[in-house]
């Protein structure tokens, strides 16, 4: 992954060795610190092409000092005030004096915070850039959710099977599970969901939680909690009790005993993640409770423990005779139930109102619940971006995403990133804070099937801790410590990735279309679909092409999901003339023949966006063809045949499309546009 530790060039080798001749941990020797010193040493011994420096008492010149306010001798006031505003996940990095020795400190309040600034130092160290003065974290909770299933089978997962080990543990624990920590701890990831939201009732038996225990044991010293997703339905299906209703004392009892349970074995287990009624999943709602009495009973359950339930917003379903807007329904169920959850609980909420498609306008329930925790919910394995085959840097639609002015103060902003850092209080008392990423890992060697899509895994982290960094100094940071501090190689690598996901968007849902994938396995194109079992899962009912026109009217003449928006943006985007043109067919169903700034009709514009995703795709793979030799072989390789089939994939999605539409619409292929074989 980023943790290579490459040799650097000889002049930044010398300058390393210069600043890290030796180690000194003056805070206490645990877990934590110690796996901080021992990652310093693989990073210089490797990157400076050397032995690793020793770990001393002493502190001497050039010397590596880890240590607290409490530990460290005598720090100047003026680091000490700097220390103290860092809380407890924060570092500070500094070359500086220390008993009068020309030093590189590393400072924090606790030891989690050493780790990550010791990983900070490594990370600007690789890269070639100034470390960064200080730093702490956003959000609370940084997490990865996997939607890994017992049997290893990872729903929508790319990277080969689930790396948990389950048959295996507890008592065989895979040396992965360290290198999963570290890469995770590397980017302050603090928190994993071990075990998909479909889950299952076994994954709370005991046997269960001793695996679990085992796995948290791994990852406890890099500072990452366990969390399991929990079936609502659990004491019912494990027949001990008769029900699952959550107003049930008999099932109160039940949940509080299991926590206490799991508690015992796991004592820092970080809560449960929950999807309930959404998908034909178990929930509240099979009892006519609401979402926050199933969300309530089980936080109260875990509120001794100070355990969170993290419940996820993301449910829709056709109502019989009735036209429904899937993108309407989380907001119609989940505003009226701003306030009502318990103080543990944080409402989970996919970044937009559909399902993780190439691009979306944010969700609207964000600045919509001020008066609940939201929790962001990214896709970092690509369901609908080409699945671990095709290049698409995800940094660029989280950092769209989290830039999004939700318009709901008065003026500019709040952005969805100001909304989720908690930007209002609740009850006075700060808000929860956190982001989920649904992850591409697998058993795969290279972790994420794609290597680029280690970039993906990354960028989540990094925009985790800080939800308004920069997607493309993100991607320079990757690119240099992945495949060394080269610009011959960085720079090509970069613009690589800061133009991929705009292609995928281009060749498959351009100019706001959405939901056009096939069935089931959600890859490749399938415009045409219209016949599957549920309205709301058929591409027609998204695209809505038909001799008039094409795209989804959700405008007061529609379905009117767009008053779910701020009135100021509503208004913005009432009009398709003012609506930005990216979600332009996801508010408005147009003629063909509507007039686009470009001077295009809009079908000729769809047909220009299609074929600019094929030739994006094109250019993607000359560039990496270019890289022959300066990036290593097995790599080049393996990128080089996924990006024959990515082309191929830009291909059969632009051809697919404009021969559809153009069946539907009847219309001729504008002049100099190749008609689809
Ligand atoms: C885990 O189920 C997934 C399902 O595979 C996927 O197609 C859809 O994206 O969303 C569901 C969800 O988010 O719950």
């Amino acid at each position: 992954l980023w943790l290579r530790y490459q040799p650097l060039a000889p002049p930044a080798q010398a300058k390393l060795k210069g600043q890290a001749r030796s180690i000194v941990l003056t805070a206490a020797a645990t877990p934590t610190t110690r796996a901080a010193v021992a990652e310093l040493q693989r990073g210089v011994a490797g990157m400076g092409g050397g032995p690793a420096p020793a770990q001393a008492t002493a502190i001497a010149d050039g010397a590596l000092v880890l240590g607290t306010t409490a530990s460290l001798p005598a720090l100047d006031a003026a680091l000490k005030t700097e220390l103290s505003r860092l809380g407890s996940e924060g570092y500070l990095l500094r070359a500086t004096r220390l008993q009068g020795r020309p030093v590189t400190l590393i400072a924090a309040n606790t030891d989690i915070g050493l780790l990550y600034g010791a990983f900070a130092w490594l990370r600007a160290t690789a890269a070639g850039t100034a470390p960064v003065a200080a730093s702490s974290p956003k959000l609370q909770l940084r997490l990865l959710n996997h939607w890994d299933n017992l049997d290893r089978h990872v729903e929508r997962g790319y990277a080969g099977a689930s790396i948990w080990d389950w048959w295996a543990l507890p008592e065989i624990t895979d040396s992965r599970y360290t290198d999963y920590a570290r890469a995770n701890a590397s980017l302050g990831i603090n928190g994993t969901v071990l075990n998909n939201v479909n889950s299952k009732p076994e994954v709370l038996t005991p046997a269960y939680i001793a695996k679990a225990a085992a796995v948290a044991d791994v990852l406890r010293p890099y500072g990452i909690k366990v969390f399991l997703s929990a079936r609502f339905s659990t004491p019912l299906e494990l027949k001990e009790t008769d029900t699952a209703d959550p107003l049930s004392p008999a099932v109160q009892a039940w949940w509080k005993k299991k926590a206490d349970e799991i508690y015992r074995t796991i004592p820092d287990f970080g809560g449960f993640l929950v999807k309930a009624n959404s998908e034909g999943q178990p929930g509240p709602q099979d009892y006519h409770r609401s979402h926050a009495d199933g969300a309530n009973m089980l936080a109260a359950a875990l509120a001794p423990h100070h355990g969170i339930v993290m419940w996820r917003a993301f449910v829709y379903a056709p109502e019989a005779g009735k036209e429904t807007d899937r993108a309407r329904q989380a907001y119609e169920e989940f505003k009226p139930l701003d306030g009502k959850f318990a103080a543990n609980v944080m409402v989970q909420v996919k970044n937009g109102a559909i399902d993780f498609q190439p691009r979306e306008p944010f969700h609207p329930l964000f600045g919509a619940m001020p008066n609940t925790p939201l929790m962001m919910e990214f896709q970092i394995t690509k369901e609908y971006l080409g699945f671990s085959t095709d290049i698409a840097y995800l940094g660029t639609m989280f950092e769209e995403v989290l830039e999004s002015d939700t318009m709901q103060g008065a003026g500019k902003g709040p952005t969805v990133a100001q909304i989720i850092e908690g930007a209002h209080t609740l009850g006075g008392q700060p808000a929860a804070t956190g982001m989920a990423g649904v992850a591409n890992i697998g058993v795969d060697r290279n972790w994420t099937g794609h290597h680029f899509d280690q970039a993906n895994w990354y960028a989540f982290g990094r925009l985790a801790w800080n939800p308004q960094a920069s997607a493309r100094a993100i991607a320079i940071e990757w690119a240099a410590q992945t495949f060394g501090n080269d610009a011959r190689v960085t720079t090509p690598v970069v613009d690589m990735l800061m133009l991929s996901r705009e292609a995928v968007v281009d060749y498959m849902t351009p100019l706001g279309l959405h939901h056009m994938m096939g069935t089931a396995h959600h890859h490749g194109p399938a415009p045409w679909v219209n016949d599957l079992e549920r309205p709301d899962w058929n591409p027609v009912y998204y695209h809505r092409a038909a001799r008039d026109g094409i795209g989804f009217d959700r405008t007061a003449s529609g379905t009117n999901a767009l008053e779910q928006y701020a009135p100021a943006l509503a208004r913005l985007y009432a009009d398709p003339r003012t609506t930005p043109e990216k979600y332009l067919l996801w508010f408005h169903h147009l003629p063909w023949t509507y007039a686009m700034p470009s001077g295009r009709t809009l079908w000729a514009e769809i047909i220009h966006h299609y074929d600019r995703g094929v030739a994006a795709a094109r250019d993607l793979q000359t560039r990496w063809d270019a890289l022959r030799g300066v990036v290593d072989a097995r790599r080049h390789a393996e990128v080089a045949q996924r990006l024959r089939r990515q082309v191929q994939n830009a291909q059969l999605w632009r051809n697919a499309c404009i021969a559809y539409f153009q069946s539907v619409s009847g219309l001729p292929l504008p002049d100099g546009v190749a008609p689809p074989p």
